[in-house]
């Protein structure tokens, strides 16, 4: 990992341009940062995409990478001025990589759709925005579009209601496999146990929530971060449907 990175990682802090000390916070941990970059290492990604600037602490990880790879990164962020002071501009300006990032200042639902209509692909995606499953949703679905076979997106904050709930659905698409998680998909739950019983009931699918009849471990998802993979195109039906 790159010093500058390193050394905010161990101080929580780093001096901008203006010579403002900057305390991060809210920033992805230095240990999920390492997984990111191991994924688009071995897996020699090249054109990525992530939703979520704020101090840049994970673009500043992500570009290291795909520049490794010969590659370039895309961030959008609506608000890197009115919240985050251009901070995380400033960073990735400082440790060089102005010319390897384009950055937007626009809502996710307006840059998307103006990226597929360029015909533009990626393969890698880092999702670490808001928390709300209808934005969410809206951020994969147009994603999906953009991303090249193989690549693969990544969601942070699974723990939140509205991020597990989304991952519940199209962490079943035909066209998509859970890729990993970190940490690995957590222990299985006391409930599951419990379910596997109550499952013999009569009626058990009316009466059980499907949170326990198709538990998250089941679906690997039940962890804070995880990695999907694009394995193919989407050829679901017009009335495709899964339980979520
Ligand atoms: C948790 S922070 C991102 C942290 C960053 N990934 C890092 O590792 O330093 C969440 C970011 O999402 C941005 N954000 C919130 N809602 C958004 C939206 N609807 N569209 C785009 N960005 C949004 C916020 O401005 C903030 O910068």
């Amino acid at each position: 990992m790159n010093k500058i990175l390193e050394n905010i990682f161990e101080t929580k802090k780093f001096t901008n341009s203006k010579n403002q000390t900057i305390y991060i916070h809210s920033e992805t941990r230095k240990e999920q940062c390492e997984y990111l970059q191991n994924i688009i290492k071995t897996n020699n990604f090249k054109k990525s995409i992530e939703i979520g600037f704020a101090f840049g602490i994970s673009t500043f990880a992500i570009t290291e990478e795909i520049v490794n790879n010969g590659g370039s990164h895309l961030v959008i962020d609506k608000f890197q001025h009115s919240d985050w002071n251009s901070d995380g501009i400033d960073l990735v300006n400082q440790a060089g990589y102005t010319e390897k990032i384009e950055y937007f200042e626009e809502f996710c639902y307006v840059v998307l759709p103006s990226l597929l209509e360029k015909g533009r692909k990626f393969d890698f995606a880092y999702i670490d925005s808001t928390k709300q499953f209808d934005w969410l949703l809206v951020n994969f679905f147009y994603i999906d579009k953009l991303l090249e076979i193989n690549g693969m997106i990544v969601f942070d904050d699974v723990s939140f209601p509205g991020i597990r709930k989304l991952l519940r659905y199209i962490s079943q698409f035909p066209n998509y496999k859970v890729h990993s998680q970190n940490p690995s998909n957590n222990r299985i739950s006391q409930l599951r146990k419990l379910a596997k019983f109550l499952k013999l009931l009569p009626y058990h699918h009316k009466l059980l929530s499907i949170e326990i009849l198709k538990p998250d471990f089941d679906l690997g998802i039940n962890s804070h971060c995880v990695v999907i993979q694009k394995i193919n195109n989407d050829t679901r039906n017009w009335d495709w449907h899964v339980s979520f």
